[in-house]
């Protein structure tokens, strides 16, 4: 079984809607100009929300092959809910794909594996795949027991979750002291958690649902770091914050298998 590798870009609160089109234009001519085989990887954008709408008009109006989706959604569908986004809106833009519960809304917005939970069921609802982002943070890197502190926060944030809707998953392990600190995890590290989610999956469900889950490393990827992580076993795509601001360098690390 092969699995597509996901190379996602995520914006975090940078690019206004203008910044952000002709971000992705750069990105979509750099790979037509380098002849990019989207069969080699899917491609994927997190725009903040107000830029979804002018995204979508350049995805569909110039046919790009690129996806894209949000960087967080409500676990409710609808009502008095001030300043959150439900799924819906964003599967009426066309979305794909959601963040869920990155580290940057776990610590900054207290969210917990329990409303990580809630929000992944959200995200089926509305037809959305979750990009559901676990990670250890440097003390407990430290201590040594990242391993069981990350499949706790999985399993905490994927509390009852059918097996049908566990295999089209995508975790993303982000170890939170490799954030836009330039510390790359080694290939190694993202290996041994990647095989870890894989496994603790297998046990969950099955050997046939953790061989379809999608497992990607985020912290600091760049161009020159990217081949060698995605070319672990269990690694099957990338979640990048700064450098997916330069499409140039995005590009490169979507052309991982062209080097
Ligand atoms: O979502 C992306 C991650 O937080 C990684 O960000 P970074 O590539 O800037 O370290």
């Amino acid at each position: 079984m092969t699995r597509k590798p996901l190379i996602a870009g995520n914006w975090k609160m940078n690019m206004d809607h203008a910044e952000g089109v002709s971000l992705l234009q750069k990105l979509a001519w750099t790979l037509d100009d380098a002849n990019f085989n989207y069969d080699n990887a899917e491609v994927a954008v997190f725009p903040p929300f107000t830029d979804i709408r002018s995204v979508q008009t350049l995805v569909e109006g110039d046919k790009l092959n690129i996806v894209y989706g949000g960087q967080d959604l409500s676990d409710k569908d609808s009502g008095a809910y001030t300043g959150d986004i439900s799924g819906a809106f964003l599967n009426k833009l066309g979305a794909t794909y959601v963040l869920v519960g990155h580290s940057e809304r776990r610590t900054i917005h207290g969210e917990t594996d329990a409303i990580c939970a809630d929000k992944v069921q959200a995200a089926y609802r509305h037809g959305l795949t979750p990009v559901l982002c676990v990670g250890e943070g440097l003390e407990i890197r430290e201590a040594g027991t990242h391993v069981d502190f990350t499949l706790e926060q999985l399993r905490g944030s994927i509390e009852g979750l059918s097996s049908e809707q566990a295999e089209t998953l995508v975790v993303a392990y982000e170890p939170v002291w490799a954030i836009g600190t330039g510390k790359v995890a080694t290939s190694a590290d993202a290996q041994e958690m990647s095989a870890a989610i894989r496994a603790e999956i297998e046990k969950l469900y099955s050997a046939d649902v953790a061989e379809k889950v999608r497992v990607l490393y985020g912290g600091s990827v760049k161009a020159a770091s990217a081949p060698e992580i995605l070319g672990e076993a269990d690694v099957d795509g990338v979640l990048v914050g700064g450098a997916s601001l330069d499409a140039e360098e995005f590009a490169n690390i979507a052309r991982f298998d062209s080097k």
